[in-house]
Formats: structure tokens, C-alpha cells, sequence
């Protein structure tokens, strides 16, 4: 009899995306850079005590860029089989793919500097310091 839901096809569907996850961060040297960014924003969230809110915020700019980078790499991945040899199509598709990262980037920088400029003013005018 045929399931509704296929859980034992979720479940292997699940597997293959955190193999994917565990290859971006190994393998791809711009993803390890955002790895060690997401890892020093969460420590200075922590620090500087976000609230819930900015908590949403951060963790939503974080995700963005790391999901970004991801389908960057993919795109980067599967534009290397299609068209192994210089074509000015794939440049514009790598290079498209890159700009969509480098957005959500600037993006990121801009939400984290409204969020963490504020408070680490207010952290610091406070006297408590470091
Ligand atoms: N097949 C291609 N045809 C035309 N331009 C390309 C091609 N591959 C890469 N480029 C250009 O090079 C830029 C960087 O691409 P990518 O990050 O894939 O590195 P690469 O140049 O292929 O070298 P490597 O893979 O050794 O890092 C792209 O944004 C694009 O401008």
C-alpha cells in the first residue's frame, strides 16, 4: 500500500541535505568564512543579551546568508558540468549567483550594524565595559 507520506523517503531526504550542509562548510572556503561570521555573531549576541526580537532578526540574516551561500556553491557546481570550457552565459550566471550572496551580505552588515551598533553603545555608555 502507498503512503500518503513516504517518512523512511523524508528521512533519506534529510540525510542528503545535512550531507550537503557538512560539504558546504568542509569544502567551500567563502562558506567557512560565513560559518566563523554566524559563529561570532551568535557569541556577541550572547554578550551583548538580544532580545527576543533582535534574536529573530540576526538569526534571520544569518540564515539568509549562509542559504545564499549554498545555493551559490550549487549553482557554481552545476555550472562547472554544464559548461566545463569559458562561455560568456555561464560568467553571467556565476557571476549573477555571486551578486545575489553579495547582497544578502550587504544586507546582513546593515541589519547587524542597526542591531549591534545600538546596543554595543549602550553597553559600553553603561561603565560595565568588557
Ligand atoms: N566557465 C566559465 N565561463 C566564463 N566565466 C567563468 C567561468 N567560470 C568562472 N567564470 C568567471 O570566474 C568567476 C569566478 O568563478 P569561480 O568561483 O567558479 O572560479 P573559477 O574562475 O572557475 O576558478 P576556480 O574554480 O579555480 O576557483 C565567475 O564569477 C565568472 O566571472
Amino acid at each position: 500500500m502507498s503512503h500518503w507520506i513516504d517518512v523512511r523517503k523524508n528521512l533519506r531526504s534529510f540525510r542528503y541535505a545535512i550531507e550537503g550542509i557538512l560539504a558546504l562548510f568542509r569544502f567551500e572556503n567563502n562558506a567557512k568564512i560565513h560559518f566563523l561570521a554566524a559563529v561570532a555573531v551568535i557569541a556577541g549576541g550572547l554578550w551583548l543579551r538580544l532580545d527576543r526580537t533582535e534574536w529573530a532578526l540576526v538569526l534571520t540574516q544569518v540564515g539568509l546568508v549562509l542559504a545564499a551561500e549554498a545555493f551559490n556553491t550549487a549553482i557554481e557546481k552545476l555550472a562547472d558540468v554544464v559548461s566545463p570550457e569559458r562561455h560568456p552565459q555561464i560568467k553571467a550566471v556565476k557571476d549573477l549567483s555571486a551578486g545575489a550572496v553579495l547582497l544578502v551580505v550587504i544586507l546582513a552588515v546593515i541589519v547587524g550594524i542597526l542591531i549591534f551598533g545600538t546596543k554595543l553603545i549602550d553597553k559600553l555608555e553603561g561603565g560595565s565595559g568588557f
